[in-house]
């Protein structure tokens, strides 16, 4: 069994800006604290960057980059390899800081650092793909192509898994020869800054800034010249704002936004599966805060009552609200208390519009060892209707919405009317429903048979408002490079 490390001791040592390789106050001397919203009491402040910081750090990833995009392929892997390693090391404690930061349970939040080790590794062993081409030459024309790194590339990172996010998405930019500044969550940047001091001296000074900060942060990495892509792990408005700031410097995105996923059942389903993957695809345990949970239910008419009385058994026996921090807790709290009041309007607005209050929708008040915390518990709404705001908006909580269909073309209708395009669950037991329907479905990455996996290799993201791009394959590492075209004159 893992050992965990002592909470208190697993802390960060230091709570300012890295960049250039080295720590440096904010120069405006701000800082904002950051909570544990498993009992609502604050850890501790962290530096905000505000935009002289950022231009400060955006140099010296600048100075850094002509000698690490010369640097030998096999080279950068090897950084790239060692910074994973180290990773795997400190997992334990990475995920003892993110339970306390961001209240996902512990328990779940130990494989968090590994898959951000895994994508350093998966992305070291593809750099020798980044790869030109020959192109047929005309008489004595002979053209090929290279492919070059952009430059200072800014990676903006969302709550829910931090560790996870900053550590993995550093990699594909990193790999391609880019140098790379991290914006953590404002929420919970406490893990980032303890991957910022194991890896302090990994790469070369300036290669790997980590940057905390705020909204004005990320607004000044979206507009500063000499960042040359940025990318966002985060909502739909804001993605929307970053590609308006961006646009006044051409700068390219990469978007991973929000979702309102459907999780669409055919009567053949095999019920014990459909069950387990109901339950396990909304992510009641951190809360619900995923951008791919299946919130949306589809089930036939032919199964719905007993399969929702299924998953409402199965819902109650496997989650419930407690201490992020002990290995035995099942479900975290929402981030904040604004977040817990967001979701409670969303479940009040349920019951007002109509929909059944099957399970949960309520803060947990029999466990004083939460008391402070923002636990919602976990919710199930049937008989929602496509035009109620359960299930239009994105809750990014606890809230799962059940919906009963009999026609075909109507359930895909509803399961395509949103702005959302994220991800999708089909369940039946015949592979020509599943292609017939994975055909329709307007979603970026689509389940057949299970939920909520991700598989390296696999390119993952959304269309429509869901984001721009993929990530977690080869798309993604190509996207952090430009095409060089070479004509040479033969003649
Ligand atoms: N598709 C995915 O892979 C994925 C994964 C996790 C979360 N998400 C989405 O993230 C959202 C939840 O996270 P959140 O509430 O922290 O999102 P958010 O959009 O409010 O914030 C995300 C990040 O963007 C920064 N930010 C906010 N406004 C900005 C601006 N104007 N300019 C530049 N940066 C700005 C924040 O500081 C934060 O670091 C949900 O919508 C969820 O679906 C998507």
């Amino acid at each position: 069994m893992t050992q965990l490390p002592d909470p208190a001791e697993a802390l960060p040592s230091h709570r300012e800006l890295f960049y250039g390789g080295e720590w440096h106050a904010p120069r405006q001397r701000q800082y904002r604290e950051t909570l544990n919203p498993g009992n609502g009491s604050v850890i501790t402040s962290v530096a905000e960057a505000d935009p002289q910081d950022v231009d400060a750090a955006v140099q010296a990833a600048a100075e850094a980059y002509p000698a690490w995009r010369s640097t030998a392929p096999a080279q950068r892997a090897g950084y790239l390899r060692k910074a994973a390693e180290l990773i795997r090391k400190h997992a334990a404690e990475l995920a003892m800081i993110d339970a306390l930061n961001t209240g996902n349970p512990i328990a779940e939040m130990l494989s968090d650092a590994n898959v951000a080790a895994a994508n350093l590794d998966y992305f070291a062993g593809l750099i020798p793909m980044i790869k030109g081409e020959t192109i047929p030459r005309e008489s004595d024309q002979f053209h090929y192509t290279l492919r070059e790194p952009l430059g200072v590339v800014a990676r903006i990172v969302a709550y829910n898994h931090p560790v996870m996010f900053a550590g993995g998405k550093m990699a594909a930019p990193l790999a391609a020869g880019n140098t790379v500044i991290v914006k953590p969550p404002e929420q919970a940047p406490l893990s980032c800054l303890r991957l910022a001091e194991i890896l302090a001296d990994v790469f070369p000074p300036g290669v790997l800034n980590i940057l905390p900060g705020s909204v004005p942060c990320g607004q000044s990495l979206s507009t500063h010249p000499l960042v040359k892509k940025i990318t966002l792990i985060g909502s739909v408005p804001t993605g929307k704002a970053i590609q308006r700031a961006a646009a006044d410097t051409l700068k390219p995105t990469l978007f991973e936004l929000g979702g309102k996923n459907a999780l669409l059942a055919f009567p053949d389903a095999d019920i014990g599966r459909l069950v387990d993957g109901i339950t396990r695809g909304m992510n009641f345990t951190w809360a619900g805060q995923s951008c791919g949970s299946t919130s949306r239910v589809f089930l036939h008419e032919l199964h719905h009552d007993e399969v929702v009385l299924r998953v409402l058994e199965r819902v109650q026996a496997m989650y419930k609200p407690g201490v992020p921090t002990d290995m035995a807790t099942t479900m975290g709290p929402v981030i904040s208390k604004v977040a817990q009041e967001r979701v409670l309007s969303f479940i009040a607005s349920g019951k007002q519009e109509g929909a059944h209050l099957a399970l949960g929708g309520v803060v947990p008040s029999n466990n004083p060892a939460i008391e402070g915390g923002y636990f919602v518990e976990p919710t199930v709404f049937t008989n929602v209707q496509p035009h109620m705001r359960i299930a239009r908006e994105e809750i990014f909580g606890p809230v799962m919405s059940v919906f009963k269909w009999k026609d075909e073309a109507e359930v895909l209708r509803q399961v395509n009317d949103t702005t959302y395009g994220l991800t999708a669950a089909v369940y039946t037991q015949n592979m020509t429903t599943a292609q017939r329907t994975v055909a329709q479905i307007e979603a970026g990455f689509i389940w057949v048979n299970q939920v909520g996996r991700h598989f390296l290799g696999v390119p993952f993201g959304g269309v429509k408002e869901s984001g721009t791009g993929r990530e977690e394959g080869l798309d993604e590492l190509l996207s952090f490079t430009q095409t060089k075209s070479v004509n040479l004159n033969l003649a």
